[in-house]
């Protein structure tokens, strides 16, 4: 079984964060390891408190995995603080994990700052080269690049500039887009575009955790990363469709849909 490793913050209520991608990757058929870089209190509505956990821990957490434990994917989500963010670049630079998904997670739907302004050049430094892909959404892109993106081309210079600053590949998420929602990929040569029509929900909690995690199981899975991409696409397209009217607010989306239904156990 291929073994896939989440790097995240915790979401109790389930939506996003750790517990979004270990959903991910039961999902997918992998084993889902995690290493927890800070707890949140959050729910449908908004963000409440955030503990980080020490670097020291972080660091112990990651060694314990892959001193143990063959890793086949590893996907990066909300580490909040630079201390936090060198430590896991160094953790990763002494393991060199080869199928690496950053996910920059800076501000959570409800407005809140899931990542330390000060720490967000840092991330840029540390973190960037190492991955296989990023995966921005719009906001995070307009926040690495300076550059104000509301179009399509307006994606491709900013995935352009994103790249040039050390990433392999760039997958800007079009989730913040007003029409269609589609995702443009630049691998430094050319573009590569999954486009799907725009869902009308408001339950869309976790949505860019889910997408990075999908693409880090298929990854792990053997898929080339355009394959990997279109599979994830995909699978939380479907996963927004069928998505869950839990609680008062901005609802998480239903990570065993395709399962379930074949099994019989919804409609
Ligand atoms: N309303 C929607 N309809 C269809 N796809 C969506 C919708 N919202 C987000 N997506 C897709 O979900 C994924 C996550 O995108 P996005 O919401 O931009 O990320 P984030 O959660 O980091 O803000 C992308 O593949 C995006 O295209
Ligand atoms: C613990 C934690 N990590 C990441 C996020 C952001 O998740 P995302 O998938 O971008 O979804 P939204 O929060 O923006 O809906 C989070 N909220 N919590």
């Amino acid at each position: 079984m291929k073994k896939v490793l989440t790097i995240a913050g915790s979401d109790c209520s389930g939506g996003a964060g750790i517990q979004a991608d270990l959903k991910t990757f039961s999902a997918h058929g992998v084993f889902g390891m995690s290493v927890i870089t800070a707890v949140t209190a959050q729910n449908t509505q908004g963000v409440f408190a955030v503990q980080d956990i020490s670097r020291e821990v972080i660091a112990k957490q990651i060694k314990a995995i892959f001193d143990d434990i063959e890793v086949d994917g590893v996907k990066i989500g909300m580490v909040s603080q630079v201390e936090i963010i060198q430590t896991i670049a160094e953790e990763l630079r002494r393991y060199q994990p080869q199928m690496v998904v950053l996910d920059p997670v800076m501000v959570s739907k409800s407005g809140y700052h899931l990542l330390n302004q000060k720490a967000e050049t840092t991330l840029v430094k540390e973190l960037l080269p190492l991955a296989l892909v990023v995966t921005p959404n719009i906001p995070e892109a307009e926040v690495i690049t300076s550059l104000r993106i509301k179009t399509i081309p307006e994606m491709e210079e900013a995935a352009r500039e994103i790249y040039q600053m050390g990433a392999k590949n760039v997958l800007l998420k079009g989730g913040h887009l007003e029409e269609d929602s589609i995702d443009v990929l630049y691998d430094g040569q050319e573009f590569s575009y999954y486009p799907s029509p725009r869902i009308a929900t408001k339950n869309t909690h976790g949505t860019g955790c889910t997408l990075s995690s999908a693409i880090a199981s298929n990854l792990a899975l053997g898929h080339d990363l355009k394959e990997a991409i279109a599979l994830a696409k995909d699978y939380i397209t479907v996963a927004i469709e069928h998505s869950l009217a839990i609680g008062k607010g901005v609802g998480p989306t239903h990570h065993f849909y395709t399962l379930y239904k074949k099994a019989g156990l919804i409609e």
